[in-house]
């Protein structure tokens, strides 16, 4: 074989191997990102994008074992950092706040998130965190606030046991944050040991960090912790000044023959027993209700003098707005009448 004809085959075969090697790269990264983080929120694949109002939200859920296959991915950005559950007025002012930085600096907008609830791993499961909202709700704030990929990492032991300097370098520096925001409480690394004020140290002076001073309302701070208790006591009419709006909820309808029971959809929390005022949507329509919560089932009393605009195993959304005194027992009965009208 003359040289020129070798150095053709060499050329030729040389442009197989590198297409090869290419090709079984984008499998093991496809195969890598198909990993499936275990019970996160019903989704069912590790990355995907999230369609709200014409524009994307990328989100990505990280595991030990397909870590590196998305730093491939990974570009400069700002990082808000946080659990985020209800996205409310603390949290908002955090990813505001980036947002803000992500702006000037013309670099997208990050979350960095972890799940499950660290306090639910880190009591070895006797914690049970009720979570203010799914994913999915997560999602459409967070996109609202301005925020272009949402990065969740799998929180397990071996995360936790990461030193502070080992998660800046190798989750925050390698997913290209230079700048990081997040509140005045916010912790990092085994045993919680970092914090915002050693962030430029971890990261060898590369990272810049803004700590976001305690949003309160009335002298306490805004936290999902207080929510949750304000959802369990009943005391929902607070709730806006916390969360900047009315606890929501969505659920599937049951219809009975005199009331309509709401199935509600999993990772909400559900205030405790008593009767509310709620307002309701169902896409075509929006009203007031009454709800009833018993043994931790919810059920709307149907008023008598309107049309149901309930329909059979349709998703609707629930806002709570206040606990209503006592005196349930008489819509329920005003609910027999009207309901036996619409069967019969
Ligand atoms: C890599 C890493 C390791 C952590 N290890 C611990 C730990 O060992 N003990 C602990 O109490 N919290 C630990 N945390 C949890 C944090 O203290 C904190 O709860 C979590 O980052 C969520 O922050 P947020 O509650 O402010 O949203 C760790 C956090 C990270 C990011
Ligand atoms: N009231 C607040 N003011 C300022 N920053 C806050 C406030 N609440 C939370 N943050 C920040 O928001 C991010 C997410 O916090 P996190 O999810 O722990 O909220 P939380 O309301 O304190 O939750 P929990 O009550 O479940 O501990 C963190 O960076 C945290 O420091």
């Amino acid at each position: 074989m003359n040289s020129e004809k070798f150095g053709i085959l060499y050329d030729y075969t040389n442009c197989v191997v590198k297409l090869q090697r290419l090709a079984l790269r984008a499998v093991s990264i496809q195969l890598m990102k198909s990993i499936w983080i275990s019970n996160a929120w019903g989704a069912d694949q590790s990355a995907y994008a999230f369609l709200i109002g014409g524009t994307f939200l990328k989100v990505i859920h990280i595991t030990n074992s397909n870590r590196d296959a998305f730093l491939l991915e990974a570009k400069p950005c700002v990082m808000a950092l946080g659990f985020f559950d209800g996205v409310h007025l603390g949290h908002q002012a955090v990813i505001k706040a980036a947002k803000r930085v992500a702006d000037e600096k013309k670099l997208p907008l990050v979350i960095m998130s972890f799940f499950p609830h660290p306090k639910e791993v880190l009591s070895n499961g006797k914690k049970i965190v009720s979570y203010l909202m799914p994913l999915v709700d997560k999602q459409k704030k967070f996109k609202a606030l301005g925020v272009e990929i949402f990065y969740m990492v799998q929180f397990n032991f071996e995360f936790a046991g990461l030193t502070p300097k080992q998660f800046v370098q190798n989750y925050l520096l390698d997913f290209g944050a230079q700048q990081i925001v997040a509140g005045f409480d916010f912790t990092y690394g085994c045993r919680g040991e970092g914090n915002m004020d050693r962030v430029q140290a971890d990261s060898d002076g590369r990272i810049e960090s803004i700590k976001v001073k305690k949003i309160e309302f009335e002298g306490e701070k805004i936290s999902s912790t207080l929510i949750r208790n304000l959802i369990c006591s009943g005391k929902v009419e607070e709730i806006p000044y916390y969360l900047g709006e009315s606890y929501q909820i969505e659920g599937t309808v049951s219809l009975n023959k005199y009331s309509a029971d709401i199935i509600v959809n999993p990772h909400y929390s559900l205030p405790s027993s008593g009767i509310y005022e709620v307002t309701v949507t169902n896409g075509r329509e929006t009203w007031k209700q009454e709800a009833l919560i018993l043994n931790g089932q919810l059920t709307f009393m149907l008023s008598k003098s309107r049309k149901c605009p309930l329909k059979e195993n349709e998703t609707i959304r629930i806002y709570w707005e206040r606990r209503l005194p006592n005196g349930w027992s008489t819509s329920l009965e005003q609910s027999h009448h009207y309901s036996q009208s619409v069967v019969s």
